[in-house]
């Protein structure tokens, strides 16, 4: 175990981080918000994905998500497997950080599970970012049973990092840079950082 690094626990907001600004750009209150990759296991059109689909919230900050629960995502029989649930949450919460930011990976996710999903529910997700600090964004949810603000399923809290271009350039597949229409340059370069 000796190379094992110790797990940093601390994803607390600094006590005086002031809550981001809506980005200029960004959809406006109950737009759909952009797919951020299509071959996303969270929301993309994809075989395994959960399907997730997300709107920009009334006040054009938070982000709001659909997760049709079906019988594909059981863990116990007939409950949605807590997995999935953190799998929404990753989405939905890094859903939201792209109304303010530009990429960033999930560092660190909670999730906290309050009541069983069964399948056939339709899980909401309510997101938003609590504060952002150099590169370390803040971010929260609630995901509630079959309607907004319904019965609490489940809550968390994630720390994304900002990151460039090159972790994706240094760690992904070349070719799946290939998929989103990366030039023959960037596609090189990915190889030689490799
Ligand atoms: C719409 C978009 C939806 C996106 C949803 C899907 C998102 C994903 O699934 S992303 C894929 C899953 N995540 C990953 O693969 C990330 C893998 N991890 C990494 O690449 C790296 O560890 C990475 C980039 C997160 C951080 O590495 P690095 O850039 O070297 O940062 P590092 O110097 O270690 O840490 C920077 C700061 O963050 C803190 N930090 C880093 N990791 C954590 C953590 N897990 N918990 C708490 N704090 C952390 C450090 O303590 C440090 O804090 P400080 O500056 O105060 O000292």
């Amino acid at each position: 175990m000796g190379n094992v690094p110790r797990v940093p626990i601390s994803i607390e907001p600094p006590a005086d981080a002031e809550a981001p600004q809506r980005h200029p750009k960004a959809p406006a209150p109950g737009e759909p918000t952009a797919a951020h990759y299509e071959g996303c296991r969270g929301c993309g059109d994809v075989p395994g994905s959960l399907r997730i689909r997300s709107w920009v919230g009334d006040d054009g900050v938070s982000v709001h998500s659909r997760f049709d629960v079906l019988a594909e995502h059981q863990g116990a029989p007939g409950l949605l497997h807590g997995g999935m649930l953190m799998t929404a949450f990753d989405d939905a919460l890094g859903t939201a950080y792209t109304q303010i930011a530009r990429s960033a990976v999930t560092a660190r996710l909670e999730t906290d599970f309050r009541r069983p999903v069964p399948v056939g529910t339709t899980l909401w997700l309510r997101s938003r970012v609590d504060a952002i600090v150099d590169r370390k964004i803040f971010t929260s949810g609630v995901a509630f049973l079959g309607e907004l603000d319904g019965e609490v399923a489940g809550t968390a809290r994630a720390l994304f990092l900002k990151v460039g271009v090159e972790h994706f350039l240094r760690h992904g597949r070349p070719e799946d840079l290939e998929a989103l229409g990366a030039s023959r340059e960037v596609i090189e370069a990915a190889r030689a950082a490799r």
